[in-house]
């Protein structure tokens, strides 16, 4: 039997010191287990360790210091193309002097010489661009000459880096784009085929991708309302016309890349055989 005195008796200050100390231990192995055990039942873990190794090389690639990035950043960070690896420049496309002129005018120059738009709000650079046409014509090459001209960074983003098994993973992902595209500025976000990610929301849409698009959405907005902001969301499509529409109104400027005509299949053809050595043969009969 305890003795009664025992039982009322109040702690000392070593006892309670003592409890404390056991007490903070055992949080803190309960709070590694836990961690240990998510990672180890977490089948993306090796992908997301791969990524943010490949997130820190490509950011001291391009130069970035002292801009300290979250977890979901660092994924995001993977898909950064490194300036130096990008060789497309205005002169590797062939036939669309055109669109390069309009890019310059509408894009380029109001990033690059701000300080003589400022003062007007129709002269802003637009926060989306689209880039639609038929496949293989030029679209992709004219979205990375643009970021390598400009000296825009590039986030390649591929829809499926923001499908994330964990529910409200893909909202995070999605946030962690804009804040690392303004953390980056002067930046493209670029989406290939943006129609397989931003289509025309229906009833069928998981909720999870409806709420994702909606965040994306207004993420978006949020770049429109700051004019500071250096960010633009450049997409590439085949298919316009499966965007949801409340898209398209994001991407006012758009380029329509179309097959090249005959004049422009031989400037192709030009350029891509300029540094080749052909040699002709002109049968006679
Ligand atoms: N105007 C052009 N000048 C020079 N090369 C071109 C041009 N258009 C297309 N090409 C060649 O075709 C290839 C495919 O172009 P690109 O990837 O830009 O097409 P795309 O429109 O983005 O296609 P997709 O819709 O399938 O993604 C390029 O790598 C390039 O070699």
């Amino acid at each position: 039997m305890v003795p009664a005195e025992n039982i009322t008796r109040p702690l000392g200050r070593n006892e309670v010191i003592g409890l404390l100390f056991r007490l903070t231990i055992f949080g803190a192995v309960t709070y590694f287990t836990i961690k240990w055990m998510v990672d180890a039942i977490d089948p993306t873990r090796k992908q997301k360790v791969e990524a943010q190794k490949q997130a820190e090389k490509l950011m001291r690639q391009i130069g970035v210091k002292n801009v300290k990035l979250s977890e979901y950043e660092m994924s995001i960070a993977a898909h950064l193309v490194d300036p130096l690896s990008m060789q497309i420049t205005w002169r590797d496309i062939a036939g669309l002097d055109e669109v390069i002129t309009e890019l310059k005018e509408t894009v380029i120059l109001p990033v690059q010489k701000r300080h003589l738009f400022q003062g007007s709000r129709l002269l802003q650079p637009p926060k989306g661009v689209l880039l639609y046409g038929p496949p293989g014509c030029g679209k992709t090459l004219i979205a990375k000459a643009t970021a390598k001209e400009a000296g825009f960074r590039f986030i390649n983003l591929q829809p499926s880096t923001l499908t994330d098994k964990w529910y409200g993973e893909s909202q995070k992902l999605a946030a962690a784009v804009f804040s690392l595209a303004v953390k980056l500025q002067p930046s493209i976000i670029f989406i290939d085929e943006i129609d397989s990610f931003l289509r025309s929301r229906s009833s069928s849409d998981h909720e999870a991708t409806a709420m994702m698009k909606a965040q994306f959405m207004s993420l978006w907005d949020g770049l429109d309302t700051d004019h500071h902001c250096q960010v633009i969301i450049m997409g590439a499509t085949n298919r316009p016309q499966d965007l949801d529409s409340a898209i398209l109104r994001r991407m006012p400027t758009r380029f329509h890349i179309n097959q090249p005509s005959v004049r422009q299949r031989e400037q192709i053809l030009k350029l891509i055989l300029d540094n080749e050595n052909v040699i002709i043969f002109i049968i006679l009969y």
